[in-house]
């Protein structure tokens, strides 16, 4: 079982992955990533939403249950949509809470910001393990004006340093940091007492973590700091192509994917 203390006191890099789906957890428990993160990135990568806004809290304690079920090792965290945290304090909190509760996650995760250091201190002291998550945060495209990098200049980097700071000091167990300059994420990583986890953030961090789609090669399209280990788009072309063929063509079903029975009577 991984836990949110364990991952403080590892020594070789964390590993996380996203998942939205029993079948997909199942996979990527039983290879031994350390933390699946049931990610609002579903919008785009499971949902068809063109951007993570539109994630509703239903569709991703839906999603959390069904991964959690499947998970026997790694820690799920579930990732918090846009308005269900950090618009007022007391039902941040309740939501947060509703997702460990009512569909059995380990840890939340929130975007990050100067709005959420009280909140995730309030969080951590009821019981709930909180993933802070700095740099690029795509819940704010809108403010921010597109998935551009962040941290790239002086005064950017500092913010990001200091918002590292007091979000581990209000209780966070680890840091995802997404979309900024390496040498920043190595920065944050060594003045911080807990894990960095990074996403286009260079090898500095003390673990990293990608989209599932992104990294088995399923999606039509991937940011450029990803990277594909996999086909999945062509096998399941490959797959989906071959059985249409196979019917239309009467090959399927074959004498082993059916029965008959003889006592039907005499109408059949
Ligand atoms: N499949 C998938 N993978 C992800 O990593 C991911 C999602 N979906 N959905 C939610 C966010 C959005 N993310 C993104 C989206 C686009 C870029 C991107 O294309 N960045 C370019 C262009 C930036 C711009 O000018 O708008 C870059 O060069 O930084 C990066 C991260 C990361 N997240
Ligand atoms: C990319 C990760 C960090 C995320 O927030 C998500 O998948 O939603
Ligand atoms: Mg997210």
């Amino acid at each position: 079982m991984t836990t949110t203390r364990g991952l403080r006191e590892r020594d070789d890099s964390i590993t996380m992955l996203t998942a939205y789906d029993a079948p997909t957890a199942a996979i990527v428990d039983e290879a031994g990533i350390d933390v699946v993160l049931v990610g609002d990135s579903m919008g785009n990568a499971a949902l068809g939403y063109d951007s993570t806004l539109p994630v509703t809290f239903d569709e991703v304690a839906s999603r959390t249950a069904a991964v959690a079920r499947a998970t026997e090792d790694a820690l799920v965290v579930a990732d918090m949509p846009f308005l269900s945290f950090g618009v007022d304090e007391a039902e941040s909190v309740r939501n947060a809470g509703r997702l460990l509760k009512e569909a059995n996650a380990d840890a939340v995760k929130i975007e990050s910001g100067p709005h959420t250091v009280d909140v995730t201190r309030r969080m951590t002291e009821v019981g709930i393990p909180v993933m802070a998550h700095l740099g690029l945060t795509p819940q704010h495209v809108n403010r921010l004006g597109g998935y551009t990098r962040q941290g790239t200049d002086e005064d950017a980097a500092e913010e990001i340093i200091d918002l590292a700071g007091t979000h581990a000091d209000a209780g966070t167990f680890a840091l995802v940091l997404e979309h900024v300059p390496a040498n920043l994420a190595g920065a944050v990583t060594e003045a911080l007492d807990i894990p960095t986890i990074g996403i286009g953030a260079g090898p500095d961090c003390d673990g990293q973590v990608l989209v599932i789609n992104d990294a088995v090669g399923l999606g039509e399209w991937s940011p450029p700091f990803a990277k594909q280990f996999g086909d999945v788009r062509g096998e399941m072309v490959d797959a989906v192509e071959a059985y249409e063929a196979a019917v239309t063509s009467g090959e399927f079903p074959a004498e082993e994917h059916s029965h008959v029975e003889e006592d039907l009577g005499d109408l059949y």
